[in-house]
């Protein structure tokens, strides 16, 4: 019930007078509809089909209705009564379209308010909340979760003017016939007491729908993403199975679904029949109604009942969804939680700033896990990145590395100690500033699905022609990019996947270029490029020396020959070696572990 309340209160701030609006137009429609009906028994008086006694002279207001067309000229008064039928149809045929229109607008709006809503926090949220959280359940949740509060959004409104409309229908059946509108309700009633059951059942497969929906999306991304691996080791038949459980569970609580709504059906259908068995009987036998206002009755009733099934039926599903809103408001609340900039940055704060003396951490202690056994993969780290020089960062795997750079970037806090840039701490503020002024180029490159110029535009729409390839004259990628069939408009398939690794890194790395950062962060950045490509970036990378400040993570020695400092990290922790302008020597393996000759703490 809360989630459900929370979802109309969301859907009413969201459409404010709108709704409002809309039940008027639903209520206006049910009316529309009453009066219809209620023109038939004096049109079927005045056809001769009901006698005097058992027509419109026995319903309220009608006999006046019937009095009036009765003194029109016989010629007149059929034709006339038929034109205002029709006018009255007409107008509720138009209603019902505009109200049709409005509510596929309120639905999708409403959809694309969570959706955006939904993006932005995730957007906005910071990289640790990335870090521990699978990315799969973003797609699912942005994708088929939503698809299903879509769904019942949609539900929601036809149930509403279900009901508005089985209201006013019921009132009209209450003016005509009180006792008989009695009988039915109460009967009516007992029905949906019985049936509010199978409201809850509906909510249980709707949160087994959206588990199972998770696992799927969630092996799929998983899958794909590693199709190299599957193919390559020969693992296909373990995922096929996997693959067949999920979906048999799938296709069986769906099943599930089917046979409680087709069992509400029936069950509807069969006391349908027995109330109006008991209804006729009633009538005729203890209330002696007259033809008349059994018809009528008999036909809003009619018309009802569908709705009572349609009722029911749109609540049950709406169970089953409300557990997709319910994933959807943790995720939102989540990164809202989690989120680093609440708003969109100012345009002169896009320059980013400008590092004058250089970043340093002071006793940073952080770890990824939250319990207290955590492990720490940063220690007691006391370190100087001068501005302006090139800083190499080496260690064993997992020694640290990369979270020492991220942490430098900004993207991490740490739990402990701080970072100061330029001798300032660096609060949320100054954190996200400097990424502004960042370029970062990942062990793992990533480009888009899109063509070379696009891949690069991304970071600078405004560069020219002459500044890509400038970009890409400094990567070494000049001369690949001009071999390709379509040049700089050639694209580059899913992640990259048409272009080798060591063609993906030059990308990238002309695309960090393209954006002129001052500070240029290398992970692992040229590892997978022949020695030949290595030493021309290398080349390059050391022109670019008191430019910009440089920090590169290597294993390679042949990487950090023209750091101006090394930082050597051993489970977490950290030691400076200043190193001679000439370079360094054997004396220090890129891979880590031995012992500084020189440095501080
Ligand atoms: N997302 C994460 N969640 C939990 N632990 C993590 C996460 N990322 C890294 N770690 C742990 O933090 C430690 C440092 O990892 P980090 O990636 O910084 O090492 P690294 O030196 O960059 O390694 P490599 O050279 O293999 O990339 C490791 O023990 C690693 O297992």
């Amino acid at each position: 019930m809360t989630d459900l309340r929370h979802y109309l209160n969301r859907l009413r701030g969201y459409a404010g007078m709108r709704l409002y609006a809309q039940l008027a137009a639903m209520v206006a429609l049910g009316l529309f509809d009453g009066i219809g009906i209620y023109m038939l028994v004096p049109m079927l008086g005045l056809l001769g089909l009901l006698g005097d006694d058992a027509g419109a002279g026995s319903l309220p207001l009608a006999g006046d209705w019937f009095e009036a067309l009765r003194g029109l000229p016989a010629d007149y008064a059929l034709p006339v009564l038929l034109a205002a039928f029709v006018l009255v149809m007409t107008m509720q045929a138009l209603l019902q379209r505009e109200q049709s229109i409005r509510s596929a607008r309120l639905q999708q709006g409403f959809v694309r308010h969570l959706r955006l809503t939904l993006y932005e926090a995730l957007m906005r949220s910071n990289w640790i909340f990335f870090v521990r959280r699978r990315r799969s359940d973003f797609h699912h949740l942005l994708t088929s979760e939503l698809a299903r509060v879509s769904q019942a959004t949609y539900l929601l409104l036809q149930l509403v003017s279900s009901l508005v409309f089985t209201i006013i229908q019921v009132g009209i059946a209450f003016w005509l016939s009180a006792k008989l509108t009695a009988i039915v309700l109460v009967c009516g009633a007992a029905i949906a007491l019985v049936m509010r059951r199978r409201i809850r059942r509906a909510k249980d497969v709707g949160n087994r729908t959206s588990e199972l929906s998770q696992r799927y999306y969630a092996g799929l991304t998983d899958h794909f993403n590693g199709i190299k691996d599957i193919k390559s080791n020969r693992l296909e038949s373990s995922y096929l199975d996997w693959f067949r459980a999920l979906t048999g569970r799938m296709e069986s609580n769906f099943a599930d679904f089917a046979r409680l709504q087709a069992t509400t059906a029936s069950l509807y259908k069969i006391s349908a029949a027995a109330l109006i068995a008991l209804f006729a009987y009633l009538a005729v036998e203890a209330l002696h109604v007259g033809a008349g206002e059994l018809l009528l009755i008999v036909v809003l009733f009619a018309r009802l009942w569908p709705r009572f099934t349609a009722i029911q039926s749109g609540a049950e599903q709406i169970g089953s969804s409300i557990p997709a809103f319910r994933s959807l408001r943790q995720l939102e609340r989540e990164s809202a939680e989690a989120c680093e900039s609440a708003e969109a940055e100012p345009a002169e704060r896009a320059e980013g700033l400008q590092v004058k003396d250089g970043i340093a951490c002071r006793h940073v202690y952080f770890r990824y896990g939250d319990e207290d056994d955590a492990e720490y993969a940063l220690k007691d780290v006391c370190l100087q990145i001068p501005a302006g020089k090139m800083t190499a960062i080496v260690g064993k795997s997992g020694a640290g590395k990369s979270t020492l750079v991220d942490l430098l970037m900004g993207l991490l806090e740490p739990e402990s100690g701080t970072v100061l840039i330029d001798g300032k701490p660096a609060l949320r503020e100054r954190r996200l500033a400097l990424r502004h002024a960042v370029s970062y180029v990942a062990q793992d490159p990533f480009l888009f699905h899109d063509s070379i110029r696009d891949n690069l535009l991304a970071v600078r729409p405004d560069a020219g022609e002459d500044e890509l390839w400038t970009a890409l004259r400094f990567s070494a990628s000049e001369d690949f990019v001009k071999r390709l069939p379509e040049g700089l408009d050639t694209v580059v398939g899913d992640r990259g996947i048409r272009l080798s690794g060591g063609e993906r890194q030059r990308l990238v790395l002309a695309r960090a270029i393209l954006r002129k950062p001052s500070i240029l962060v290398l992970d692992e950045a040229t590892s997978a490029l022949d020695a030949d490509n290595e030493a021309r970036i290398q080349e390059a990378i050391d022109r670019l020396k008191g430019t910009m400040t440089i920090i590169v993570i290597a294993h390679r020695l042949s990487t950090i020959r023209g750091a101006d400092q090394v930082v050597v990290l051993e489970r977490g922790e950290a030691i400076v070696k200043e190193v001679e302008r000439q370079g360094l020597t054997g004396e220090t393996s890129a891979g880590g572990g031995s012992e500084p000759s020189a440095g501080a703490r």
